[in-house]
């Protein structure tokens, strides 16, 4: 069963283009990513999607009903957790909850059950105005008043933006008890490696879908042995890398380099003899499995790779 169907969507700022001819689908109970970095159009279509924007063409609907017909059932159906802090800094964690039940005519008594375990971890700080509040913990009152009115699809934008390591982690395991209780989940990250917590994922820039897959099966269709390198004068190195013939891809990645060779048979020996002609101290070569990040950059690079090859 199909809980989110975008349908070739366009929308424009002005002369900006910020989602080209979108399409893809949501299945109910699926927890799926949008992976993308700032400006991809991560934060536009999440709005389309929780009837808060309208698209320029195409269409989207949510369990079957129509995102610009429909807004008023599908916001009873979805909870939205926008990507800036969304709740009411002068009003404390108890406060904002109650708001956000009114807004739904619900209560949060009524509905304590959905929030339960979430909440428990709040309730020390319920006199705390929100603004006073750690990352962590605005992170999880803004995630308890998107829960608050029993949304069966949840839009989250960039929930871990600006949260510690710890409280990342913590905040994917909520995710997925609420996977398990059934509700659909559709979160937007730009960190590639919350990727692999999802069941699939839509990678995109600038408007545009790169891949659409299982994590596994992205990983899985990364072309060809990938190489780590690493030596004293990196830069050096990536400039003698770029220039090199039998090199195809060459990008830095925290203190290594990430390099692919156009001979897909090619093996570690023959980057090494590529490699150790500049004699560059410290050089150090090892093959690695590539990450989400590392398909991502490959399938921007496409274009270029695709002209190459025809050129
Ligand atoms: N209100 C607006 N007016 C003009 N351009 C906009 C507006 N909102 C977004 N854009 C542009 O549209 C593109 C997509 O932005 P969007 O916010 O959807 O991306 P994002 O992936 O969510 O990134 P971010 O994390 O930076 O919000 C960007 O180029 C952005 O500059």
């Amino acid at each position: 069963m199909i809980a989110v169907e975008v349908d070739e969507l366009e929308k424009r700022y002005g002369d900006s283009v910020a989602l080209k001819k979108i399409s893809f689908e949501v299945n109910r109970g699926e927890l799926f990513g949008l992976i993308g970095p700032d400006g991809a159009g991560k934060t536009t279509l999440l709005r389309i999607l929780a009837t808060l924007l309208l698209a320029d063409k195409g269409r989207a609907t949510i369990h079957g009903y129509d995102t610009v017909r429909e807004y008023r059932t599908i916001r009873n159906l979805v909870g939205y957790m926008p990507g800036r802090f969304s709740l009411y800094q002068d009003l404390t964690v108890e406060e904002n909850l109650r708001f956000f039940a009114t807004l739904f005519g619900t209560t949060v008594e009524e509905n304590y059950g959905q929030i339960k375990d979430i909440y428990d971890q709040l309730s020390p700080f319920k006199r705390r105005r929100a603004g006073k509040l750690s990352g962590g913990m605005k992170q999880k009152l803004a995630l308890c008043c998107a829960l608050i009115h029993k949304p069966e699809i949840l839009f989250l934008d960039e929930p871990t933006s600006g949260v510690d390591a710890v409280s990342r982690k913590e905040f994917w395991g909520i995710l997925h008890r609420l996977k398990r209780q059934g509700i659909t989940i559709l979160v937007s990250t730009p960190y590639m490696d919350e990727a692999m917590r999802c069941d699939r994922i839509v990678l995109i820039q600038n408007g545009i879908i790169l891949s659409i897959d299982s994590p596994a099966e992205i990983l899985q269709h990364y072309p060809g042995p990938l190489f780590a390198v690493k030596a004293d004068d990196i830069y050096g190195l990536l400039k003698f890398a770029r220039e090199l013939e039998p090199v195809e891809l060459s990008h830095a990645f925290g203190e290594y380099l990430h390099i692919t060779l156009k001979d897909k048979r090619a093996g570690l020996e023959q980057l090494h003899v590529l490699l150790e002609e500049c004699r560059f101290p410290g050089l150090e070569i090892r093959r690695i499995n590539p990450t989400i990040e590392d398909c991502f950059i490959r399938l921007m690079s496409e274009p270029e790779l695709n002209g190459n090859r025809n050129g």
